[in-house]
């Protein structure tokens, strides 16, 4: 395959490669999908997005693209979160969608974007859906036993809360993927990694993450991860609404969760920066 336009945009630092297909006329198999990824003989990415056109019931719901979200092994995933605004981000600088609110359509179902002006560095929104928190499970990871809250965003989440530091977590090696209990986690699994963070100056909770992601290794964030997070502090907290500031190696997002009864939040909302760094042809 020859002459592909592509862009490439991150979402606090987790990184995609975003291939516009209005034509749907792209095919990406597994090993485009890697070789595409490659860090030395690639763009380097943790993923990447095909803009093609909705199509069925995503139409009806009011979407017009659809985020065809790919992990950096070529795996399929239901949802990305950093990816989404990204994508949405790209609609909006492409003049595909008009700045504001629109749907767009995902693997995991329609969701929502608020996007600002182009040319303009405002923060993007997603409404990322409902949340809904699973059992108690574990997992083995960086030479270690952790106990974590299964949460499901669309995709798979287990959401390891630790009493550490910055540091403490900073030392983690996450270099090889987790072990972990397949009767929870059939599809595999997102593994977060939490210790508490400052509350912000506007008193919203904080907490700080490392995260290693299925399909793809650690990353340097996760916004499904950060939104799964946010929803099993909460509910350890016993609350049933709130926000949560999460830090991540790459940086820095909000998740506002909205009243549920404890078990499923019904709707969560992302917020943080989307940035498109640069535009070039593959020569795959
Ligand atoms: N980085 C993403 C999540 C991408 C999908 C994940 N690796 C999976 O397989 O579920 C995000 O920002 O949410």
């Amino acid at each position: 395959m020859a002459g592909i336009a592509f862009t490439k945009g991150h979402g606090t630092e987790n990184d995609f490669v975003l291939i516009p297909d209005p034509e749907d006329r792209l095919t990406l198999d597994e090993e485009l999908v890697r070789s595409i990824c490659d860090r030395r003989a690639g763009i380097g990415a943790d993923g990447v997005i095909r803009v093609v056109p909705a199509s069925g019931d995503a139409v009806a719901d009011g979407a017009r693209w659809f985020m065809d979200y790919r992990n950096a092994d070529g795996s399929l995933a239901e949802m990305c979160g950093n990816g989404a605004r990204v994508f949405a981000r790209y609609l909006v600088h492409r003049g595909w969608e008009a700045p504001g609110a629109f749907e767009f359509g995902t693997r995991g179902g329609v969701r929502s974007a608020v996007v600002p002006e182009p040319g303009t560095f405002g923060e993007v929104s997603i409404g990322m859906g409902p949340v809904t928190l699973g059992p108690e499970s574990w997992t083995d990871l960086a030479g270690r036993h952790w106990s974590g809250r299964a949460v499901d965003v669309g995709n798979p989440h287990l959401a390891c809360f630790v009493d550490g530091t910055a540091g403490d977590l900073g030392e983690l090696d996450l270099t090889r993927g987790p072990v972990f209990d397949p009767a929870v986690f059939p599809a595999g699994v997102n593994v977060e990694i939490v210790v508490p963070a400052a509350a912000g100056p506007d008193g919203v909770e904080g907490v700080r993450m490392r995260v290693h992601e299925r399909g793809v290794g650690e990353t340097r964030s996760c916004g499904t991860g950060t939104v799964a997070v946010a929803a099993a502090r909460l509910a350890a907290l016993g609350r049933t609404s709130g926000t949560v500031d999460v830090h991540v190696p790459g940086g820095q997002v909000r998740v506002d969760l909205a009243t549920g009864d404890g078990r499923v939040f019904p709707e969560s909302v992302l917020t943080g920066p989307a940035v498109l760094v640069a535009t070039g042809v593959l020569q795959f």
